[in-house]
């Protein structure tokens, strides 16, 4: 990762707090799990990505949070091409402290997408805003551009150094178009989709899949241009792709409600066992590119942690599956699991891309272990070979 806050002074008004470990990449020290709560620094300020293709409804989503009365003060940072950005520097926000609305504090990133080229600005540009912080805000929106790649951005802010110790991802928004998505995955690298080439996607993904896999939280956005049959459509193909998030349909952007639906998610800190079992309700192929696989297996002895951990290091750093007796070339865009120890431990791993964070919590008195669950939402997850891998891995 490129977030290099060496020659900053380290932002004021907060305290970095150290949760757990996270770990990528192939050159670095075999990670120890961590001991830790597992809860997030109350004085870091949440951010959300808002996410999706062009058009899809983004900005309109943005001004439906600025207006709506949810007690927080926004800053909205814009990584928007060309010359919007004067449209959308007229955002503002209503404090629900007055009756007043206020200038949101704006950083706009022009001319690059944030994932890409400009990653470097774009993290300079946040540290600017934090040193600002001051009274002005308490949670950031960031607006990618149509065609950034969530799986590279979400990092800069997750990890638990540099921009991580002052704020906390809060959670991925994705939005979809109802009536174009489908034709979006389908197109692939068509002529017609120039536009939608990044360097660092595989054959076949398209930037739709890519701000589909890695959400927590997915709006079917444009409701009114399609019939019931089609949004149902919608929805079941981008379940398929990924199982984890939590889908809302909506028109105008404008969601049922904005607390744990779009803000204050959590979704990087907390492991629901909910969301869980409803990942593992469904395996199918409706996507040939993504899907969704739910792997279940027996609580670990404590001599089987380290080498749960070396499955995961193997499969999101090496990207292969040893013991296997097949094994097709695989991606692993996120990760989340839940394994209970049958010392009283509960491990929660989350994972996005080849990065990955355990934390371990006790498990409640009394309850008993119970089985464990991993969910990886990928390309080419073969989950026959992945299940043999892991089994034979923990030695079992
Ligand atoms: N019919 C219909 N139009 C919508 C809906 N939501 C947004 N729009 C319109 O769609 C257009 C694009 O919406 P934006 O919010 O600008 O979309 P965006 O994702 O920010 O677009 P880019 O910044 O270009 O990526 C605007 O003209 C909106 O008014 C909806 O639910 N239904």
């Amino acid at each position: 990762m490129d977030v290099d806050t060496s020659d900053d002074e380290a932002p004021s008004l907060v305290q970095p707090e150290v949760n757990a470990k996270s770990t990528a990449g192939h050159d670095e020290e075999v990670p120890d799990l961590v001991a830790s709560s597992g809860d997030t620094a109350s004085s870091k300020v949440p951010i959300t990505i808002v996410t999706g293709y062009l058009g899809a409804g983004k900005t309109t989503l943005l001004n439906y949070i600025l207006t709506e009365q949810h007690g927080k003060k926004i800053a909205v940072i814009l990584n928007e091409f060309g010359d919007s950005i004067d449209i959308e520097k007229q955002l503002t926000v209503s404090d629900s402290n007055s009756t007043e609305a206020s200038p949101v504090p704006f950083v706009p990133l022009a001319n690059g997408c944030i994932c890409c080229s400009v990653k470097d600005v774009g993290v300079a540009a946040i540290e600017n805003l934090m040193e600002q912080r001051g009274e002005l805000f308490d949670y950031i929106l960031l607006e990618t551009t149509g065609l950034a790649d969530p799986g590279n951005i979400a990092p800069m802010f997750w990890l638990d150094d540099g921009l991580g110790s002052t704020i906390y991802l809060d959670g991925i928004v994705t939005l979809v178009d109802a009536k174009h998505l489908l034709k979006s995955l389908d197109e692939g690298y068509g002529d017609e989709n120039k536009a939608d080439k990044h360097d660092h996607q595989g054959p076949l993904l398209t930037t739709a899949h890519l701000q589909i896999s890695h959400a927590d939280v997915i709006t079917v956005n444009k409701t009114d241009l399609v019939s019931e049959a089609e949004l149902q459509n919608v929805v079941d193909r981008i379940r398929s792709i990924n199982g984890l998030a939590r889908i809302e349909t909506t028109t105008k952007s404008k969601v049922r409600q904005l607390e744990g639906i779009i803000l204050d998610l959590h979704a990087y800190d907390e492991v629901s066992d909910v969301d869980l079992k409803f990942a593992s309700k469904g395996h199918s192929h409706l996507d040939p590119s993504i899907t969704t696989t739910t792997l279940s297996f027996p609580a670990l002895s404590a001599a089987q942690v380290e080498k749960f951990d070396l499955f995961l290091r193997t499969i999101l750093w090496e990207e292969t599956l040893a013991h296997a007796t097949s094994s097709q070339p695989f991606e692993i865009h996120r990760l989340k699991a839940r394994i209970p120890v049958i010392d009283g431990r509960m491990l929660l791993v989350q994972g996005v891309r080849n990065i990955y964070e355990t934390n371990e919590v006790r498990a409640p008195v009394g309850e008993e272990a119970g089985q464990a669950k991993l969910v990886l939402i990928g390309k080419a997850v073969d989950q026959l070979a992945m299940k043999e891998s892991l089994l034979k891995t923990l030695g079992m």
